[in-house]
C-alpha cells in the first residue's frame, strides 16, 4: 500500500493513542517464559512482539521472526538455554544483520549453534545445549545492545550466574539498563560495576508486568510538531519517569521547539518556534529517534551535525544511506562527514520527486510521514511497513493531519 499525504492545513491538535512499548513487551514475554508463568498486560500489537510471543510457545522446529531483530537475538539465547532443536531464521534483511557477537558468547557458555547460511549471520541451527555459568565473558558492546540484553535475561538460570565484561564503546546503554530494571521487576537483581555486569544465579517470579506506551513511537509526533511549529498533542499512557531510555528525547525536542508537560494520565507536547540555531547531538544512546530528528531538522530548516549513528547501518535497512537518499529527493543535501555521522548545512537542491521509498523499514515510513505537511501530495511507498512496531500509525496520523 502506498500512502498519499494531503494536509488540509488544519491546526495539529488532538490525542494520539500510542502502541505499547515493543522493547518492554519483548522483555516481559521472555522473562515471563523464563519464570514459567505470568502473562504480561497491555502487550504491544506490533508484528515483532507477535512473532516473539508465537515463537516462545514452540517446543522446537522452524521459527521465522521476519524483520524482528530484538526477537531474533532474544530467541537465540532463549533457545540455547532450552531443550529442543530449532532452526531460527528471518527475512532477507535479517540474514544481513550480524549475530556473531552473541553466538560466540553463547558458544563460550557451551551452546550448540551452527550457522546455516553465511558465517556470523542468521539463519541459525540451535540444538540441545547444556549451558554453563559461573564465568566471566567479554563482549563487544559497540554493535548491538540486544546481544547483551539477551544474555543478561538467561544468565540467572545458569549455575553460578554470569559476569559480562563490556568491551569498547557501549552503545544503546539505556536498553541494557531497561533489561536490568525489568529483571528486577521479575525478582533478580543485576549489579553494574563500571563496564562489568554481574548477574547472580536466581529464580524469576511469575509477576504480571504491565507494559507502558512506546516512547520511540512518540518521536514521530514530536517531529510533526517541530515541523508545523504550532499545535498540541496529548499522549496518554506516556510517562517521563519511564523504563525506556527514549524518554530522554524530551531534551532533544526542547531544542527543536517542542516542549513536554507532565499532565494527568500522560504527557502533553506543545510546539513553538523557539529552536537552536544549529542542532548537535550524539544519538548512540537513542538510535530509534535518529530518523525523525533528521527529517524534523531538514523540514524546519535547522542545520545539524549528528554523531553516534554507527548502529544505523545494521537496522531494518541501512538508515544512513536511506535517509540521505530520500531526503535528497526532496532537495536536502545531507552529508556524511565520517562513518556514524550525518550533517546538513542547509544545502538545498531542487525537489526531484515526492515519492519516498521506505526500504521495508517502519521508521523510514513514519519519519517521512510528517514531511507531507510541507510537501502536499507526498507519497510514502509501502506504507504498511509500520506494522513492525506501530500498526495503528496511519490511523493516528490521519486524524491529526488530514
Ligand atoms: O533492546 C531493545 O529493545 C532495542 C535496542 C536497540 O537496538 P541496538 O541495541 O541494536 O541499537 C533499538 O534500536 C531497538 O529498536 C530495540
Ligand atoms: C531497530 C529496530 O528494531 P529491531 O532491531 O528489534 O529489529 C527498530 O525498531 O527500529
Amino acid at each position: 500500500m502506498d500512502k498519499v499525504i494531503a494536509w488540509t492545513q488544519k491546526k495539529i491538535e488532538g490525542t494520539v493513542i500510542l502502541p505499547a512499548s515493543k522493547s518492554e513487551s519483548n522483555r516481559a514475554l521472555v522473562l515471563s517464559a523464563l519464570a514459567g508463568g505470568g502473562m504480561p498486560e497491555n502487550l504491544s500489537d506490533s508484528d515483532d512482539t507477535r512473532v516473539l510471543a508465537e515463537a516462545l510457545k514452540q517446543a522446537g522446529g522452524l521459527v521465522d521472526v521476519g524483520h524482528a531483530g530484538t526477537s531474533m537475538r532474544f530467541l537465540a539465547a532463549y533457545f540455547a538455554l532450552r531443550e529442543g532443536v530449532w532452526e531460527l531464521t528471518g527475512s532477507e534483511r535479517m540474514k544481513q544483520r550480524p549475530i556473531k557477537v552473541l553466538v560466540e558468547a553463547l558458544w563460550e557458555l557451551g551452546a550448540k549453534i551452527e550457522y546455516l547460511g553465511k558465517e556470523g549471520f542468521p539463519p541459525l541451527w540451535i540444538g540441545n545445549s547444556v549451558l554453563k555459568g559461573e564465568r566471566t565473558i567479554s563482549l563487544d558492546a559497540a554493535v548491538s545492545s540486544q546481544y547483551i540484553s539477551a544474555l543478561m535475561m538467561i544468565a540467572p538460570l545458569l549455575k553460578g550466574g554470569l559476569v559480562i565484561d563490556l568491551k569498547g564503546k557501549v552503545i544503546s546503554a539505556d536498553y541494557i539498563r531497561m533489561t536490568a530494571e525489568m529483571m528486577r521487576c521479575f525478582g533478580v537483581n543485576t549489579r553494574f560495576e563500571g563496564k562489568r555486569v554481574l548477574i547472580p544465579e536466581g529464580v524469576y517470579a511469575p509477576v504480571s508486568f504491565r507494559v507502558s506506551a512506546d516512547w520511540s513511537a512518540a518521536s514521530f509526533f514530536y517531529e510533526l510538531l517541530a515541523i508545523t511549529e504550532e499545535g498540541e498533542i496529548f499522549l496518554p499512557g506516556l510517562y517521563i519517569d519511564s523504563l525506556q531510555g527514549d524518554a530522554r528525547q524530551v531534551d532533544l525536542w526542547r531544542q527543536l521547539g517542542v516542549t513536554t508537560e507532565k499532565v494527568v494520565g500522560g504527557v502533553r507536547l506543545s510546539a513553538n518556534s523557539d529552536r537552536v540555531a544549529r542542532f548537535e547531538a550524539d544519538l548512540s544512546g537513542m538510535p530509534d529517534v535518529a530518523l525523525p530528528v533528521i527529517v524534523a531538522c531538514c523540514l524546519s530548516d535547522t542545520p545539524f551535525h549528528l554523531t553516534g549513528l554507527d548502529t544505523l547501518y545494521i537496522k531494518e535497512c541501512d538508515r544512513v544511506m536511506a535517509v540521505t537518499r530520500e531526503a535528497g529527493k526532496l532537495g536536502y543535501g545531507l552529508q556524511i562527514p565520517a562513518r556514524g555521522e550525518l550533517c546538513w548545512d542547509r544545502v538545498r537542491n531542487a525537489c526531484t520527486t515526492l515519492e519516498i521509498d521506505t526500504y521495508q523499514d517502519h521508521r523510514m515510513a513514519m519519519a517521512f510521514a510528517p514531511a507531507g505537511v510541507r510537501y502536499c501530495g507526498l507519497i510514502v511507498r509501502d506504507a504498511d511497513v509500520v506494522s513492525k512496531s506501530f500498526p495503528g500509525f496511519w490511523e493516528q496520523y490521519d486524524h491529526l493531519v488530514m
